[in-house]
């Protein structure tokens, strides 16, 4: 379970996150999303211990991350990128994340298998796509067996076939029981994998519930996201 619960963050005289309040809870995928510069990464970036609210806590099965004995354990995340080095293979990248968490090898051959990567395992990350890329990030995230995985824009620039890819994994990674977080400034392409929303504007939650409760009367996701962004969601 993910918890957050009154974070607020301000940067000088701006306040980028206010009473950011909400569960992703285990078994589901809790789409967090908004338009850019909504404040999505800086709340995950909350989450992972990568930045300090200024008050109020995000928790991770009710610890802060810096509090956690074994955080590759409890919390998965794919940011920004792959998260290796370009000049490395993707093999290499992630025996590396392997050796640093205690797991052998097999583990290592095992996850490239389940990302679809195998055959490019010896190549160089920076030959990589943006969907491999991707793909290792989240064969990276998930070796060590966390009971949460956080996805920032993890459809953004993909192909439909790539988007397909991500959207069917992250629904396997739920039904094993992980909490999924996801942001996304994308609804379309979302509907069909997330279970919850949770909504964020200018740095307010301003939606948090099942798909159907944040839908409500309008005729689709990407409809109710454009109700309640205004003009902001467009962009
Ligand atoms: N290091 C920083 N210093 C100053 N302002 C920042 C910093 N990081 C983010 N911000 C500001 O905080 C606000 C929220 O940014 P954030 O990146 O969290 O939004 P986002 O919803 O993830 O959007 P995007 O999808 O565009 O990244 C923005 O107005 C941004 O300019």
């Amino acid at each position: 379970m993910l918890t957050f619960e009154h974070v607020n963050k301000r940067r000088g005289a701006r306040d980028i996150l206010t009473d950011i309040t909400f569960h992703a809870r285990p078994g589901r995928v809790t789409g967090f999303l908004g338009p850019n510069g909504a404040g999505k990464s800086s709340t995950l970036r909350i989450l992972l211990g990568l930045d300090r609210p200024t008050s109020g806590q995000a928790l991770v099965d009710g610890q802060r991350f810096a509090s956690l004995r074994d955080p590759l354990r409890s919390i998965g995340a794919v940011l920004d990128g792959s998260g290796a080095h370009r000049s490395r293979t993707g093999r290499a990248h992630l025996r590396w994340v392997a050796r640093s968490a205690g797991i052998g090898n097999a583990r290592v051959e095992e996850f490239l298998e389940l990302v679809g990567i195998a055959d490019a395992g010896n190549k160089r990350v920076s030959t990589y796509s943006l969907g491999m890329g991707r793909r290792l990030g989240l064969a990276a995230a998930l070796l060590a067996d966390p009971g949460a995985l956080v996805l920032d824009e993890p459809v953004n620039g993909l192909d439909p076939e790539g988007i397909r890819w991500i959207r069917l994994f992250l629904r396997e990674q739920a039904q094993a029981g992980r909490t999924v977080l996801l942001s996304s400034h994308l609804m379309g392409e979302l509907a069909e994998t997330v279970d919850d929303v949770v909504v964020i504007v200018g740095g307010r939650i301003v939606a948090d519930g099942t798909l159907a409760e944040v839908t409500g009367n309008h005729k689709n996701l990407e409809d109710a996201f454009f109700a309640l962004t205004g003009d902001r969601g467009a962009r």
